[in-house]
C-alpha cells in the first residue's frame, strides 16, 4: 500500500495534483485518519507546494488529477467532473495575510460569512466567537485598533464562523513579530483543541510544526516525500531528502524533570540529559539535537577536557556514509545521531555495536514545548 495513503476510511483522503500550465506540478497526497482534534502539518522548504496543496483543499485551485474526500463526500473527483466551489466545502480558510476588512469593526469581520443566519442568530454566533477567541469588548474595534495577536484571532475566528468540519491555515502565526509567535503558538494549539476540529496548517518553521503538529506531510519540489505521526517522521526520515528538509537529526520526546541554576535536566529514554533552560515551557518537550553538535569518543568515563555537560555512555547500533561525513546512528538510552567526518571515525576505528561515549553540549540540546 502507497505509504502516503494509510487507512481504509480515513476522515480525510487527499490524492489530487494541480499541474501550473507554465510552472510546477503540485500534490496534495495525504489522509487524516479521524474526524475530531488533530493538526496535521504540511511542512517543507519555500517553494515546495504546501500553499498550492492547501489551496488544492479549500477549492482555491482546480485540480488537474485525483480526488479529495471529506467525511464521505467528494470535494473534488477530476474524473467524475466534481469541482465543489470554496464556498461548498464546509470548510474554514486563513489565508497568509489576514486579509480582514479594515473598514469593518471585528464583530462585523466575524459575521460576515454568516449571512444565511438570522441577525439575532448572527450577533450570538459573534458573541460566542469573541468569547472563544478571547476578544471580548473589543467588538467596536476596527482590525487597524487590534494588536497583531488579536487580528490573527479575529482572522481564525472568521474561518470558523460557519463551525466548518475542517480547518486549514497558511503560516497563521507568520504575520507576528518573533516573541508575539512565541507566545501564541501555545494558545494557538489550545485554541485547536477546545475547538475540536481537524486542522491542516501550513509551516516552514521547524519548531512550530513541532509544537503544533500531530501529523506531519513533508512537502519537496511539489511532492509528498513522507507524511504520517510527527514523532515517527522525524525518527525514521525515509531518505536523505526528508532528513534535510526536516534539518535535525535528533528529535525525540522528553520531560523536563527540574530546573536548576539555568540548566534544566530532561528525562529522554533511559536517560537523562542537560539542557540549557528555555524559560517556561511545560515539562513535555521535544528534545532536538543537531548530528554535527554529537561527538564520539573511545571510553566511557568523564574527563578528557571536555567542558561538554553530557557525556553518555551509549553504543553504535549503525554507520552510515554520508559524502564527506559519516552518519553515527547510536543508542544512548534514546535513539541519538553523529554526524562526523570521515577521518575521525577511522582515526577512532569505529564499528557497529562498539561502546562509546557520545558528548554534547547542554547548550546544543534544544528544548520545544509539547503538551
Ligand atoms: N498561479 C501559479 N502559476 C504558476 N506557478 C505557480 C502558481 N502558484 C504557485 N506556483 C508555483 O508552484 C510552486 C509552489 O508554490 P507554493 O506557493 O505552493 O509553495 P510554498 O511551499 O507554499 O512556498 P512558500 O513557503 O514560499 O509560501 C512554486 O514553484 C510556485 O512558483
Amino acid at each position: 500500500m502507497d505509504a502516503h495513503l494509510i487507512s481504509d476510511d480515513p476522515y480525510l483522503q487527499a490524492d489530487a495534483e494541480r499541474r501550473f500550465p507554465r510552472g510546477a506540478t503540485i500534490e496534495a497526497r495525504f489522509e487524516i485518519p479521524r474526524p475530531g482534534f488533530s493538526v496535521t502539518v504540511l511542512f517543507g522548504p519555500s517553494g515546495s507546494g504546501k500553499t498550492t496543496a492547501l489551496r488544492l483543499l479549500a477549492g482555491l485551485e482546480p485540480a488537474d488529477r485525483g480526488v479529495i474526500r471529506v467525511g464521505g463526500a467528494a470535494w473534488s473527483d477530476v474524473e467524475r467532473h466534481i469541482h465543489l466551489p470554496p464556498q461548498a466545502r464546509d470548510l474554514g480558510f486563513l489565508p497568509q495575510a489576514y486579509s480582514l476588512f479594515p473598514h469593518l469593526s471585528v464583530g462585523a469581520n466575524l459575521g460576515y460569512g454568516l449571512a444565511s443566519l438570522s441577525p439575532r442568530e448572527r450577533a450570538a454566533r459573534v458573541d460566542e466567537l469573541l468569547a472563544l477567541l478571547d476578544l471580548e469588548g473589543l467588538g467596536d474595534r476596527h482590525p487597524g485598533e487590534l494588536s497583531g495577536g488579536q487580528q490573527q484571532r479575529v482572522a481564525l475566528g472568521r474561518a470558523l464562523a460557519r463551525k466548518p468540519r475542517l480547518l486549514l491555515l497558511d503560516e497563521p502565526l507568520s504575520a507576528l513579530d518573533r516573541p508575539s509567535q512565541l507566545r501564541l503558538r501555545k494558545e494557538l494549539r489550545e485554541l485547536l483543541r477546545t475547538l475540536d476540529i481537524p486542522t491542516v496548517l501550513v509551516t516552514h518553521d521547524r519548531a512550530e510544526a513541532l509544537q503544533l503538529g500531530d501529523r506531519l506531510v513533508v512537502m519537496d519540489q511539489g511532492r509528498v516525500c513522507q507524511s504520517g505521526d510527527i514523532q515517527q517522521v522525524f525518527d525514521r526520515p525515509t531518505d536523505p531528502a526528508v532528513a534535510r528538509i526536516l534539518g535535525v537529526e535528533t528529535v525525540v520526546r522528553g520531560r523536563i524533570e527540574s530546573i536548576a541554576d539555568g540548566m534544566a535536566t530532561v528525562a529522554v529514554g533511559s536517560a537523562q540529559i542537560l539542557a540549557a533552560d528555555p524559560g517556561s515551557l511545560g515539562w513535555e518537550v521535544f528534545v532536538c539535537i543537531r548530528g554535527e553538535d554529537v561527538a564520539v569518543e573511545r571510553g566511557g568515563g568523564p574527563g578528557s577536557g571536555s567542558t561538554a555537560r553530557n557525556r553518555l555512555p551509549a553504543r553504535i547500533t549503525a554507520l552510515q556514509p554520508e559524502g564527506s561525513l559519516i552518519r553515527i546512528a547510536l543508542d544512548a538510552g534514546f535513539p541519538l545521531e553523529s554526524l562526523v567526518t570521515r577521518q575521525a571515525c577511522h582515526d577512532l576505528a569505529l564499528v557497529e555495536g562498539d561502546p562509546v561515549c557520545a558528548i554534547l553540549k547542554a547548550a546544543a540540546v534544544h528544548l520545544i514545548p509539547h503538551d
